[in-house]
């Protein structure tokens, strides 16, 4: 049991997938997953440890925000010896060339957030995922014929900004698209010596304002999913 999970050490899986909405949590283990057991739920953030193709697999939300990812992901890194953390989030995209309900896999995300400086002394304003966990990512999305994008993004504090234009240090990285928590998982994966990864699928298009409503947000990610889930049985 950590401050913010409340399942006991051996409940959670040594690959967990992090989405950001607990009900997004809930919908993929209730669809795609067998003999699951809720075994956190502090806070309401949702933690799952279930089967998938008979292999175990947890599921659990991040919540919104570096902050946040920051917490989940360290105590299930430091206190559930989690190997590995796959991100499934959404993401609003800065360009009209990508299409909602693209799929990413993150090559590097960069930031104005002091979340790696300050917690571990990393100075970098952009990091890459962790481990091998991104290219098992590609090689699956490969076997699966599924259209994958690795790409790099920009993690920003930010949902709602006065300026529609792309923010500096996304024109500076060529960070295609915008979410709000990969920087601050990567971090932790690379202090810690862990294995991170992100994948997002499309849901706005900010230069034109197109958008999928909250229910696609929680229920219509299935190549995400499907992907992140073969992934987590191929580690
Ligand atoms: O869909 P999730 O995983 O929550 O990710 C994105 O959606 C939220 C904002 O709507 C932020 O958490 C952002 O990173
Ligand atoms: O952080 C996010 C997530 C989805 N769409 C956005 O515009 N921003």
């Amino acid at each position: 049991m950590s401050v913010h999970i409340a399942a006991q050490k051996g409940e959670i899986a040594k690959t967990v997938l992090q989405p950001g909405d607990p009900l997004r949590a809930k919908y993929i283990v209730e669809n795609f997953m067998e003999d699951v057991r809720l075994v956190s739920q502090t806070r309401n953030i949702f933690y799952y440890t279930g089967l998938y193709k008979g292999r175990e697999v947890s599921v659990g939300a991040s919540g919104m925000g570096a902050p946040s990812i920051g917490i989940y992901s360290y105590e299930l890194y430091t206190e559930y010896d989690v190997d590995t953390i796959i991100r499934i989030g959404t993401c609003g995209a800065y360009t009209p060339e990508l299409k909602v309900f693209d799929v990413l896999n993150v090559e590097n995300a960069a930031s104005e957030s002091t979340y790696a400086k300050f917690a571990w002394g990393i100075e970098e304003e952009i990091l890459s995922h962790q481990g091998n966990v991104f290219s098992v990512i590609n090689d699956t999305a490969r076997n699966l014929s599924l259209d994958l994008k690795t790409t790099n993004i920009h993690t920003s504090d930010i949902f709602y900004r006065k300026n529609p234009g792309t923010p500096e240090i996304a024109v500076k990285h060529n960070c295609t698209a915008v979410e709000m928590e990969a920087f601050a998982l990567f971090a932790n994966a690379q202090y810690l010596g862990k294995n991170a990864a992100t994948l997002l699928t499309v849901s706005d298009i900010i230069p034109t304002g197109e958008f999928i409503s909250a229910d696609m947000r929680e229920k219509a990610l299935t190549p995400m999913i499907e992907l992140a889930l073969e992934t987590a049985i191929s580690l």
